[in-house]
């Protein structure tokens, strides 16, 4: 898989340490990290000083359990209106690149944060979007004929529970959050269906509530995260998430950007945390605000 960067000291200004799995050890015990919004105020001042010498800002993040919260409902969230402002804000910087890096299709993805000019990866990276083209993973094309399969399995399968399936084209959610007394029930029909269908073409991992399934190809967000960071290496990358799949993003930042991890207790390979979908609200109000004044002292030194 891309992105196996053993993570590191982000030169921070934190008392935390990485581990031989790249995990951080933080202030805050083993494997969680910091907080980036801390009485103290280092935190965030470390990363006003990463700004302030960076040629510019790629500004990344996830959009569920992120710039939106979690609902029941997968058709529902809809990202904050400040979240969307300041995204754009960020956008219309001389030295400022924005990207969403999704779980969800493209189709979906774009039209649900409804911002111009940026760049999306959908289908954890699988299609990505920018500068006007959409290109798509050639294995995951391949795949699609016995996804499809898979998915017209599983819905039969899963037809009288409050389970279901989101087909996403490229990939696939299955989804119990409506029914968590099913979790290990749907796991295994997944795990049969995928077997008997097509064996060694899938993978599957697990989300908040879901099983994503994915081909197995290797690429994930943190190789997305690559591609479309790579004609700005000396621009600071910040990556914020809050799921499973997001921690190739964060292994893949390593020393070289910023991860913010969105939740409470969760392991991470992020160098901050923060709670919840509104401090994500607040750290993009922060980003556009004094990081954006960070940054413009860059250009002044
Ligand atoms: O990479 P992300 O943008 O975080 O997308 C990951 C998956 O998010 C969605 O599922 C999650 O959010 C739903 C709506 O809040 C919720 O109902 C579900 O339980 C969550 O797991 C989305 O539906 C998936 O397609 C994405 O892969």
């Amino acid at each position: 898989m891309a992105g196996e960067s053993t993570g590191g000291d982000a030169g921070t200004g934190s008392d935390g340490e990485t581990g031989s799995d790249g995990r951080r050890a933080g202030a805050d015990g083993p494997d969680r990290p910091p907080a980036l919004f801390d009485e103290t105020g280092e935190p965030l001042a470390a990363v006003a000083d990463r700004l302030a010498t960076a040629d510019g800002l790629f500004f990344c993040t996830d959009f569920d359990g992120t710039l939106s919260a979690i609902d029941e409902d997968p058709d529902a969230p809809e990202i904050a209106p400040d979240n969307r402002e300041a995204l754009r804000e960020l956008r219309d910087h001389d030295r400022v690149r924005v990207a969403v890096i999704s779980g969800r299709e493209l189709a979906d993805l774009r039209p649900r944060v409804g911002i111009e000019g940026i760049a999306y990866a959908g289908n954890h990276g699988l299609e990505v979007f920018r500068d006007g083209a959409t290109t798509v993973h050639p294995v995951a094309k391949k795949r699609q004929r016995d996804l499809e399969r898979i998915v017209a399995d599983l819905e039969d399968r899963l037809a009288d529970t409050d389970c279901f399936v989101e087909d996403k084209s490229v990939s696939a959610t299955i989804h119990y959050r409506a029914a968590p007394e099913r979790a290990e029930a749907v796991h295994t029909a997944v795990e049969e269906t995928v077997e008997r269908i097509a064996p060694s073409g899938f993978e599957r991992s697990v989300g908040k509530e879901i099983v994503e399934l994915t081909p197995a190809v290797a690429w994930d967000k943190g190789a997305a995260l690559s591609l479309l960071t790579a004609e700005q290496d000396d621009w600071l990358p910040v990556y914020v998430g809050d799921d499973t799949t997001d921690e190739a993003a964060f292994r893949e930042l390593g020393e070289r950007g910023v991860g913010i991890h969105v939740g409470a207790g969760e392991e991470t390979a992020a160098d901050y945390r923060i709670d919840n979908p509104p401090a994500v609200e607040r750290l993009l109000d922060w980003f556009h605000t004094e990081g954006l004044a960070a940054l413009d002292r860059s250009s002044s030194a």
